[in-house]
């Protein structure tokens, strides 16, 4: 493979809950050696279109394509809200998800260490904070070195240090070479490892491009200046998709 060479891509997808369309003709790739970042507003549908390049749920129309090496995992995934099997501690969790991608056990504890988790090896899964179990979710995503990594709101819920890490533990997975692709709400943590930021609006993607390229197209200084821009309408109230029940 080329550096930058598509991963993952959606091709005009649009994806229904019932009767209410959330995604609305979306195509985006997933390149590799780089950070793809999607911000909007709550309730755009970035966790619906990440599950979608996850291979989580079919879109109702459109496609998703995955360009990637054939290796027993191609999608690593941190969901929104990770939860882990109780019972088991964060070492015998990671090992358990090693057996499952085919890598030896034995390398497991490495992943802990790369989030910071080396001194939670022996303390149950259920007894970990918020943060941790984030963080145990991020070592779980990247178990197997998947070529794509996708983190759904990878920094909600870490202390400022704990945020700026996982951030820059996914800009080290692009600089090895994976494509990853997050979600979030800290747009300075974006500006800071974002090569591509693609920006969410009522289902559909509204703007796309580097960090800098947008701040020179809308005369901004900093991503929230062009998010501003972007996001039509208040920023202070959630705009419901479909009936407001
Ligand atoms: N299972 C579901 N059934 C019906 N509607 C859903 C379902 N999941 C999400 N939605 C709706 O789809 C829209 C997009 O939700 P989604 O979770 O994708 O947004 P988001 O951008 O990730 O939001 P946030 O930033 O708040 O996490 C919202 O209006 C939400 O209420």
């Amino acid at each position: 493979m080329t550096d930058h060479e598509t991963v993952l891509e959606a091709t005009g997808i649009d994806h229904d809950y019932g009767t209410v369309s959330v995604l609305q003709d979306v195509s985006a790739t997933v390149r590799r050696g780089t950070v793809t970042t999607l911000i909007g507003p709550n309730g755009s549908g970035k966790t619906t279109l990440i599950r979608a390049l996850a291979g989580l749920h079919e879109p109702t129309r459109g496609e998703v394509t995955y360009h990637g090496p054939q290796t027993a995992r191609r999608i690593g995934y941190l969901p929104q809200h990770p939860a882990f099997r109780p019972g088991f501690t964060c070492l015998e969790t990671l090992e358990f998800y090693a057996s499952l991608v085919g890598i030896d056990r034995k390398a497991a504890a490495a992943y802990l260490e790369q989030v910071g988790l080396a001194d939670a090896t022996d303390r149950p899964v259920e007894a970990l904070s918020g943060g941790m179990t984030r963080l145990l979710g991020i070592a779980q995503a990247t178990i197997g070195d998947p070529p794509v990594v996708v983190l759904d709101e990878p920094g909600s819920g870490l202390d400022p240090g704990m945020s700026a890490h996982v951030f820059d533990v996914a800009a080290d997975l692009a600089d090895d070479g994976i494509a990853v692709l997050l979600s979030s709400h800290d747009l300075e943590l974006v500006e800071r490892v974002a090569d591509r930021v693609l920006v969410l609006s009522d289902g559909r993607i509204v703007e796309r491009g580097s960090t800098a390229t947008l701040e020179a197209e809308y005369g901004a200084d900093s991503l929230w200046s062009v998010y501003e821009s972007v996001i039509e309408g208040d920023l202070d109230t959630v705009r419901v998709q479909g009936e407001h029940a």
